[in-house]
């Protein structure tokens, strides 16, 4: 089977950087695997994720993800494609705070066809309880929500209409331990239940071993350094 993610030479360079952030020859990650992706604050792991969603062209080189490159599409292409098939966890949820939790969960369905086909009705209200979040809620606009409860229902954003691709950046860095714990075994369980490929980026390496493979930035960077 081909990989989901496949990088080859790649070089990233931010505007006004006296060298590239990024340096990657070649990495590659099969389709269904869970990775870790951790390393220092600065060193790239964004602008990767970037990349790696789209939202970033590289440079030099080639970022294919599901067997596209995402440079040999035009800009809306990119972004359909994006829609039909990354779901992406933001470091600061980036749900839209006047929508309820529920219209927050389905948002993705406007903007794709192909994710809209994929969900059943019923599916935004399974995924919210898969991720814990009381049904009272469900009816609340996203802004009155904590940052625990915003975050599974990012979480339940990027699983609807089973997205081959979910990029979670720092997702659990403003929970406490059981909170983390929990969100991370709903988010694990629902990726393998779609056979979806994760990439997940977190400082806190004691989560690295609930996944299938653990990377440092460091080790793929190598001629950025
Ligand atoms: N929009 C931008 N414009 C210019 N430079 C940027 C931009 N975003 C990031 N950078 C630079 O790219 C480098 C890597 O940043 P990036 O955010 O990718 O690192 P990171 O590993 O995700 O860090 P953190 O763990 O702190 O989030 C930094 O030197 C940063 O200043």
């Amino acid at each position: 089977m081909s990989p989901a993610i496949s990088i080859r030479g790649l070089r990233y360079r931010w505007p006004r950087a006296a060298k590239p952030t990024l340096a990657i020859e070649a990495w590659d990650v099969a389709a269904g695997e869970a990775v870790f992706l951790h390393g220092p604050s600065g060193g790239g792991k964004s602008t990767l994720l970037g990349l790696l969603a789209g939202v970033l062209l590289p440079g030099d080189g080639r970022v294919e993800v599901l067997g596209q490159d995402w440079a040999a599409l035009a800009a809306g292409r990119r972004d359909a494609f994006r829609a039909d098939h990354v779901g992406y966890v933001f470091q600061q949820f980036n749900l839209l705070p006047y929508l309820s939790v529920l219209d927050n969960v389905r948002l993705p369905c406007r903007f794709s066809a192909r994710r809209l086909e994929r969900t059943a009705p019923g599916d935004a209200e399974a995924l919210l309880e898969r991720v814990g979040l009381l049904r009272e809620a469900w009816a609340r606009p996203a802004a009155e929500l904590s940052v625990g409860q915003q975050q599974r229902v990012a979480a339940a954003r990027a699983l609807i209409g089973r997205p081959e691709l979910v990029i979670c950046d720092e997702p659990t860095s403003a929970l406490d331990a059981p909170l983390r714990d929990a969100f991370l075994d709903l988010l694990l369980a629902a990726v393998h239940e779609a056979g979806a490929t994760l990439v997940f980026v977190s400082h806190d390496e004691r989560l690295a071993g609930r996944f299938d493979r653990r990377v440092a930035l460091a080790e793929l960077n190598g001629g950025a350094r």
